[in-house]
């Protein structure tokens, strides 16, 4: 692997604290803005740890957050790293995430650019950009071809290949395809870039194995905002609890419709 230059000698988490500064918005009542995330209270999000995970229902906004951070980071709202644009912006990119950013005012120390922003979605995109970008180049490496493996193990290699440098990490639900021993495989590498010191990993899931990564700080949005949780508080744990401690009646629960 080609030399790397350390980019500080600082430790992670390098974003120290991300909010909303209500006077550059516009319209309080546009979304994203409308997201009850960021209403009702001012909007703040410190981070202390190295590894900061953000939970909630669909739809609470979790998405949307993290793109915004990418796009202060200086990544493209469809995943990616500095300066990659791996997607079509003439075709529906939402930029929201962007707006959003420029809204916010981010606290570094230091700034740090290099990493990756992760969104499970255009998973395929980035990979097939990377492949294309390596062929172009006759003195690089050769093409990572991360479409070669079956879903799961396309995401791990890509992971273990993208993650092992300085910088800050944003992975939007990264378990969407993986086997619970692949989040296995996951959480071993975040607790390698935890121990590393060099890594801030931000990521939003819903996997209640990823949720219980030592060391990680874990935040829960819901209709009142963002709040300090543990996993163990969780609806998807709980529910996972219930399910893993009696099975059928928890089936038979779940699924009654509500006229029985
Ligand atoms: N461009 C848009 N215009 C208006 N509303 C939008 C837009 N994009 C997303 N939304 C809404 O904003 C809300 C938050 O979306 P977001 O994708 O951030 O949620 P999420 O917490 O990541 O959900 P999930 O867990 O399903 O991934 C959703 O209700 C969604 O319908």
């Amino acid at each position: 692997m080609a030399y790397r230059k350390q980019l500080t000698r600082l430790k992670a988490p390098y974003l120290k604290r991300i909010l909303l500064d209500a006077t550059k918005v516009e319209d309080l009542e546009k979304y994203p803005w409308n997201l009850p995330l960021f209403r009702g209270r001012e909007f703040e999000l410190e981070f202390t740890t190295p590894i900061t995970i953000i939970v909630g229902e669909n739809g609470t906004g979790k998405s949307t957050l993290l793109e915004a951070i990418g796009a202060l980071a200086g990544y493209d709202e469809a995943g990616g790293g500095k300066g990659y644009r791996p997607v079509d912006h003439s075709i529906a990119i939402d930029k929201s995430g962007a707006a959003l950013a420029n809204t916010f005012r981010g606290h570094w120390l230091p700034k740090v650019t290099a990493g990756w922003f992760f969104r499970a979605e255009s998973f395929y995109s980035v990979a097939r950009y990377l492949d294309k970008a390596a062929l172009e180049d006759p003195f690089g490496p050769p093409p990572p071809d991360f479409l070669s493996w079956s879903h799961g193990e396309g995401f791990i290699r890509f992971f273990e290949e993208r993650c092992r440098r300085q910088g800050i990490y944003i992975l939007d639900e990264p378990e969407s395809a993986l086997s619970p021993s692949r989040q296995i495989e996951l959480l071993k590498m975040l607790r390698r870039m935890d121990q590393s010191g060099t890594a801030q990993v931000i990521m939003a899931t819903h996997s209640p194995l990823l949720m219980a990564c030592p060391g990680a700080r874990l935040f829960r949005i819901s209709r009142f905002g963002l709040d300090p949780t543990d996993f163990s508080d969780t609806d998807h744990f709980r529910m996972m609890r219930d399910f893993c401690t009696d099975p059928q009646s928890f089936m038979e629960e779940a699924l009654r419709e509500t006229d029985e």
